[in-house]
């Protein structure tokens, strides 16, 4: 039941209102309850790695210029431009060679007046020379034809044979990368609020940062209840299954860019589930539970989480007007008020609505955008022949080009087929039945 504090202002319109039973909540009110109440996460400092996908809080500048000194682009030979002017495979320049600057170099030799250095891609530039000829462009030391690589540097310790013959002239600065011609000292190298993906990561790396300050992701705690409920790897009891929904959640939270703990099955008991869900605030930014939340006389979440109150927090119970996914419980719980959603056990309608709910929360604690699902349009392939009236159907459903095909039954059991689908299409409120060919909302699932 929901407390009067929980209720918005929007009038409820379904038809169990109508009548004077428990009124159902849509899924838009039910989502902005949950919005209206997390906050992002607190900003700390993270080594890189762990900072992917995560937002920025800071502007980042460059240190120093990228590249930090002028450094050849192709591995060849250093040499002044006056030198291979009008050179050509028949007439070749004769340069000799002075030696080798391999990447990482700091010793350069100075390049003067006929002569050359093999330089290796992302060597520095060595001082006299203009540009680089890429070794292809001559013959490579051997005095043959046109040579199609070096010979390594074991094999020629002193930079190869005493002369290069080079087929081509090079303009002024041919082949070298310029000294901050990526970017410049004192340049913004990635505003706040960019999140952090692999390109983003490789620039902080190449300017010199170890850390930045982002908003971290969230430490999700999840947690099947259901006394029925068996460890997989482990045989079934008569009456037992094996535990889905904690699995499948941690999946989801990972997907979402948590951080998840998976706490195994508590049993259907008040006491367990008190104690449990204690241990784990700790270390919990949200907690996720399945199973409990219905009208059975077993359903120990909503009984225990509905007790909840003054420093314990509290957790609300309600009824959406969607199908899988009718009843819910969001709360926040302990002194810190962390975020609490309470799942129905069903794995499709656990599944569902972590999908609904759960993940937009998970985005909107990092400080990401809530939404990144994409609905578009689609035919529907096939006759939807019944929905139920006043509550909005995600049927599990396989999206291409441009048409949806429902996969299996609207039966909240069932995993395969929602094992086999990559889309939810949604059946307004208002509509009970579809025909093959309409147009629907389709959700695309990854
Ligand atoms: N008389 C009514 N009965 C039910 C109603 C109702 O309005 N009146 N609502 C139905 C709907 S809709 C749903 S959804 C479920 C929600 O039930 P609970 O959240 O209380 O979940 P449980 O009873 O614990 O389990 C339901 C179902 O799911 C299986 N389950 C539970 N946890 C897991 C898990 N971790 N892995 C795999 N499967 C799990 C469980 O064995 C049950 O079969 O209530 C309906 N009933
Ligand atoms: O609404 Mo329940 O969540 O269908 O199965």
């Amino acid at each position: 039941m929901s407390t009067s504090a929980d209720t918005p202002a929007a009038p409820a319109t379904a038809p169990e209102a109508a009548s004077g039973a428990e009124r159902l909540w849509s899924v838009e009110e039910h989502l902005e309850d949950i919005l209206a109440k997390i906050r992002p996460l607190e900003p700390i400092e993270l080594q890189l790695l762990d900072a992917q996908d995560c937002v920025l809080v800071e502007d980042v500048t460059v240190p120093a210029a990228l590249p930090p000194f002028d450094n050849s682009s192709m591995d060849g030979y250093a040499v002044r431009t006056v030198d291979v002017e009008g050179a050509s495979e028949e007439f070749p320049a004769v340069l000799t060679v002075i030696g080798d600057v391999a990447a990482g170099s700091g010793d350069l030799p100075v390049v003067g007046p006929g002569e050359a250095a093999r330089i290796m891609t992302g060597a520095p530039l060595p001082p006299g020379a203009e540009a680089v000829v890429p070794v292809e462009w001559t013959d490579g030391g051997t005095g043959g034809g046109p040579a199609s690589a070096m010979a390594a540097h074991s094999a020629a310790p002193d930079g190869g044979s005493g002369e290069v013959r080079v087929h081509r002239p090079v303009t002024a600065r041919a082949h070298v990368r310029a000294r901050g011609s990526d970017v410049a000292a004192g340049d913004l190298a990635l505003a706040a609020g960019t999140v952090l993906g692999p390109p983003q990561i490789g620039l902080l790396a190449a300017i010199g940062r170890a850390s930045v300050k982002v908003r971290p992701r969230p430490r999700v705690v999840v947690m099947s209840t259901g006394s029925e409920l068996v460890q997989p790897g482990e045989a079934l009891a008569p009456g037992r299954i094996h535990d889905s929904n904690s699995f499948a959640l941690t999946a989801c939270a990972r997907d979402a860019g948590a951080i998840a703990y998976r706490v195994g099955a508590v049993d259907d008991d008040a006491a367990t589930l008190r104690s449990t869900l204690e241990d784990q605030l700790i270390r919990a930014d949200a907690v996720v539970t399945s199973g409990g939340v219905s009208v059975g006389a077993y359903d120990v979440v909503k009984e225990t989480l509905s007790e909840l109150a003054g420093d314990e927090g509290s957790v609300s119970f309600r009824k959406l007007a969607m199908q899988p996914g009718k009843p819910q419980g969001f709360g926040r719980i302990g002194r810190d008020r962390v975020p609490l959603f309470a799942l129905p056990g069903n794995p499709v309608s656990c599944y569902v609505s972590f999908e609904l709910f759960v993940r937009p929360a998970i985005r909107a604690l990092m400080g990401l955008a809530p939404f990144d699902r994409e609905t578009v349009r689609a035919v529907c392939a096939e006759e939807v022949a019944s929905s139920p009236e006043g509550r909005r159907q995600f049927l599990r459903a396989r999206y291409a080009d441009g048409t949806a095909t429902v996969v299996g039954g609207s039966g909240s059991h069932l995993v395969k087929s929602l094992a086999d689908a990559d889309a939810l299409i949604v059946v307004p409120e208002d509509t009970t039945s579809v025909a093959a060919g309409t147009e629907v909302d389709v959700i695309l699932l990854g």
